[in-house]
């Protein structure tokens, strides 16, 4: 396996490596689904005092995930040395050590708790905490190579930002802000599994009991068919107990119509190349549907 070719940090200097264990856009859209649970927990504008716990809540998230991807990356060491798709990780070609992983991980996960601790409050400390236990513990080293619904239930820590972040700003956590965590988590299947469908070789050579490894390539597809409605019907909840208004419904249906109509030509034929655009779709999808429910709050005072 030539696994140097694919590598985007392979010659870059140490700080990109380790910004490369971060897994750096993944937490941004984790960090991105954390401002909007702010924001929403917010009616109006922020005050200046709320956008100074805003910046916090966000930098502090963004440690802690941050770390928590680091984590990963140091126990999948050899996982991802057998992958194509990691293989050009630092820690999976030896360009960081263990300990230099464990070492940045710490200092990350640490700087994180503090700024949560000082500037936010003690529920978001333990709720992110938590968060980061869930994923860098409970589903890296335990579900992951073990079930293949492990990011089923792995999942639901993927699915907490937008928890976080309303825990950042009201000290408690409402309905509103689980019925956001609810959509991350019935949108990470169809994610992760279009991905899986394309990568399986790369799944099946690290031994990892993926979906589409251990049941097959069509149970995958009519899971992640099954999902997308499944999303689709909860992503039309916030407008049914009105937190949110019609033009997030609007954008919640045309997002989900297509994340719909990309799982249905899945099922009907298979390609790597529809999974591919299948798992990409899914990540403009969260990110539209999530500015949707900004926007939509935002707006709601001159348009309601
Ligand atoms: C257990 C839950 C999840 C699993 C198993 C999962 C899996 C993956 C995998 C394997 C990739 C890598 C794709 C590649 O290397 O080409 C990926 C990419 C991505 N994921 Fe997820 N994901 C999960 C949850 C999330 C969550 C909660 C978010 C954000 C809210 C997210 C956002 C992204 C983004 C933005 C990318 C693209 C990264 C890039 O541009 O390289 N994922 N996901
Ligand atoms: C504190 C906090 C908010 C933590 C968030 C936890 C977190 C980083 C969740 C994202 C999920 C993720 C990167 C999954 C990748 O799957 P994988 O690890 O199986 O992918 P890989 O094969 O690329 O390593």
């Amino acid at each position: 396996m030539n696994a140097s070719t694919s590598s985007p940090v392979v010659g870059l200097s140490v700080w990109r490596q380790y910004s490369a264990l971060t897994k750096p856009r993944v937490v941004q859209l984790i960090v991105f689904c954390a401002l909007i649970g702010m924001a929403l927990a917010v009616p109006g504008l922020p005050s200046r005092g709320e956008l100074g716990v805003m910046l916090a809540a966000c930098l502090g998230i963004w440690l802690v995930a941050a770390a928590a991807a680091a984590f990963n990356c140091l126990i999948e060491q050899r996982i991802d040395a057998r992958m194509k798709r990691t293989a050009w990780r630092p820690t999976a070609r030896g360009e960081l050590s263990p300990r230099q992983a464990l070492v940045f991980s710490a200092l990350l996960c640490s700087a994180g708790a503090a700024v949560l601790a000082v500037w936010v409050n003690w529920l978001t400390l333990w709720l992110t905490l938590a968060t980061f236990v869930g994923y860098a513990v409970v589903y890296t080293v335990w579900l992951k190579p073990t079930t293949p619904q492990n990011i089923v239930i792995g999942g639901a820590s993927g699915a907490m930002p937008p928890v976080l972040g309303w825990a950042a700003l009201r000290g408690e956590v409402g309905a509103e802000a689980w019925l956001m965590c609810l959509i991350i988590f019935l949108w990470t299947p169809p994610h992760f599994w279009a991905l899986a469908l394309y990568r399986v070789e790369d799944y099946a050579r690290a031994g990892l009991p993926m979906l589409p490894v251990t049941h097959g390539n069509a149970y995958t597809r009519l899971q992640v068919l099954l999902y997308t409605w499944i999303l689709l019907a909860a992503t039309l909840l916030p407008y049914l107990i009105g937190m949110s208004g019609w033009l997030y419904l609007v954008a919640a249906l045309l997002l989900g119509l297509r994340f719909c109509w990309f799982g249905w030509q899945l099922w009907r034929q298979y390609s790597d190349d529809l999974a591919r655009r299948t798992f990409w779709f899914s990540i403009w999808y969260l990110t539209l549907l999530f500015a949707a429910l900004m926007v939509d709050h935002y707006v709601a005072p001159w348009l309601y």
